[in-house]
């Protein structure tokens, strides 16, 4: 019912979605200067050590490695977060070619490709599904990757960490329908870097069209910025 194209892509979302149009939605152009640098903003903190992932799979509208969420052993806390929330997957989002493809944008700069690392807040709901509509029950931990000559070696988490954990943070939404407002944004200032090749091993992914045999290619999987609507994006230090 949804996509990219152009007869079921962002612009027309609202008409099944009313929601965005709604005061927190994602993603967003964040402005460095705008950001209002709060020094109560601790460090973040990710205990991804036991990570144990499950699958990697094709959903149809992005690739999604899946962990094992049944207790904390992956959690990230500290930063905006007032108690751990537990890794659940991580997913890329991408352009067909050179460097659009993320979702956030830096001051209207595009990076290749997104990476999000999705986390739920377990100590307050019960399940994922239930913390994706709460409005305090997701943070996603956005990566930007930009195109290098270098390689990223393999899909642990840890490994696709840049060197800073310098962060801008902001409520948000999904971005894609059901486009809940649940996400604690926390968006890493500093990029990692992927090769050319990893991006077109993205695009060659296919992802299926309404009817099966409509095999269409997997690219720009990424919705536009939306407005701030009056809200801040804080920064760390
Ligand atoms: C793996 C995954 C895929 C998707 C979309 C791309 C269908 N979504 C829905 C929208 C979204 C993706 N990235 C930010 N929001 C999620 C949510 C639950 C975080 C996870
Ligand atoms: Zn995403």
């Amino acid at each position: 019912d949804w996509g990219y194209g152009v007869e079921d892509g962002p612009s027309l979302w609202h008409q099944n979605y009313p929601i965005a149009k709604g005061s927190r939605q994602s993603p967003i152009d964040i402005l460095p200067q705008t950001a209002s640098h709060d020094p109560s903003l601790g460090p973040i903190a990710l205990k991804y050590d036991q990570c144990t992932s499950i699958n990697i799979a094709n959903n149809g509208h992005s690739v999604v490695v899946e962990f094992e969420d049944s207790d904390d052993r992956s959690v990230i806390q500290g930063g905006p977060l007032d108690n751990p929330y537990r890794l659940k997957q991580f997913h890329f989002h991408w352009g067909g070619k050179g460097c659009r493809g993320s979702e956030h944008t830096v001051e209207g700069h595009s990076y290749a490709s997104e990476l999000h690392l999705v986390h739920w807040n377990a100590v307050k709901y019960e399940t994922f599904g239930e913390a994706a509509t709460a409005p305090d029950g997701l943070a996603v931990l956005g990566i930007f990757l930009e195109g290098s000559v270098t390689d990223f070696k393999s899909f642990n988490p840890k490994c696709l960490l840049p060197s800073s954990l310098h962060y801008w943070t902001y409520l948000g939404s999904l971005t894609t329908p059901p486009l809940h407002e649940s996400v604690t944004w926390i968006v890493l200032k500093e990029p990692i870097a992927v090769s050319e090749k990893q991006m077109s091993k993205f695009r060659m992914l296919l992802f299926t069209g309404e009817e099966e045999d409509q095999r269409m290619r997997m690219e720009n999987n990424f919705r536009p910025p939306q407005p701030l609507k009056g809200r801040k994006v804080r920064s760390s230090n």
